[in-house]
């Protein structure tokens, strides 16, 4: 007779699945936007170089971009390119009425000061998010761009546990685009946050006290079976890609299957965080989209002061 397993398996949170209930969603929008207005949200994506991860990137935002019925504007430079260069297309990118969010993708050669570079795109079309003044601003609770990633880990995380208010978080990476953006979006949530990094003192041990568990790191595996409270929901941010027995495969930062016996919920990878990626810089270029026609509104008479 086959012996039947009784160990309890978490839930698995399928991003994929997600983020094409939400790209499905911002295609009726930008549909109906053509309809009522006649006009169509575009993204310009820039490309310095050619490495191998951001081509796939940038292939894939373009595609999904036009899966959406969105303008997908791509600019692809030489590894070689000046800083001089790239700022003064920043500059025509900001000028240009048909592009609603700029994105530089990330890593820039080494001779580009990416700080230079996001800080000269106007913080209205900044649909990373990376701007210092969406980042102030996500800071002080207000309304901002957010980083896509952080975005899509926080809408699975809803999905799973409803209101977040009150759970203990702990977010492992304290990187500009992810670790600190998603601390601030979980105390946005009323959790209690812990951001830890390389030098907190016995992460296994602050590990174990969270409820919501992000790993954001970049090592492969790191996250380990018994650094993870039972029942706890693990949101894995990891995209390494590890040799093991001649072949070359996807891997994350939390030891998957063996964190799997004891998380309440995970994330896979491939297939977890990184589709809602994209599908976030969809929501936030849909999100230009209206901010740049709001502001270009005219005033409507009815608003204005009458004559006492
Ligand atoms: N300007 C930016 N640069 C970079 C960002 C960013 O948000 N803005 N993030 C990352 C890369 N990234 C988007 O650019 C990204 C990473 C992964 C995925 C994804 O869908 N991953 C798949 C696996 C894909 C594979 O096989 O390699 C998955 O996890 O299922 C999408 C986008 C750095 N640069």
């Amino acid at each position: 007779m086959k012996e039947e397993s009784t160990a309890r398996e978490a839930r698995l949170i399928d991003g994929r699945q997600a983020a094409s209930r939400l790209r499905a969603a911002i295609a009726a929008e930008v549909a109906q936007l053509g309809r009522d207005h006649g006009a169509v949200p575009g993204l310009a994506v820039v490309l310095v170089g050619a490495d191998p991860a951001s081509e796939v990137y940038v292939r894939a935002k373009g595609r999904a971009m036009r899966e959406a019925g969105m303008e997908s504007h791509e600019h692809r430079l030489p590894a070689d390119t000046a800083q001089e260069t790239l700022l003064a297309l920043i500059d025509r990118l900001n000028a240009d009425d048909r592009v609603h969010g700029i994105l530089v993708q990330l890593p820039l050669p080494a001779q580009i000061d990416t700080q230079a570079v996001i800080q000269a795109i106007s913080p209205d079309k900044d649909v990373d998010g990376f701007h210092v003044l969406n980042v102030g601003r996500l800071a002080l609770g207000q309304q901002a761009f957010v980083p896509c990633t952080p975005r899509g880990c926080l809408m699975l995380l809803r999905q799973v546990l409803g209101d977040l208010t009150g759970k203990e978080a702990v977010v492992i990476g304290r990187s500009d685009i992810v670790g600190k953006p998603m601390a601030q979006l979980l105390l946005g949530q009323n959790c209690t946050v812990t951001l830890a990094h390389s030098r907190t003192r016995d992460l296994p041990a602050v590990c174990r006290r969270a409820d919501i568990l992000v790993a954001a790191v970049g090592r492969p595996e790191m996250v380990r079976a018994d650094w993870i409270k039972p029942g706890a929901t693990v949101i894995d941010v990891g995209i390494n890609r590890i040799e093991r027995d001649g072949t070359s495969r996807l891997t994350g930062d939390v030891d998957f299957a063996a964190a799997r016996g004891i998380a309440g919920a995970i994330t896979p990878v491939p297939g977890g965080v990184g589709p809602m990626t994209i599908a976030c810089l969809l929501q936030n270029t849909l999100d230009a989209f209206r901010i740049s026609r709001r502001r270009a509104a005219p005033c409507h008479p009815s608003s204005e002061r009458k004559p006492s």
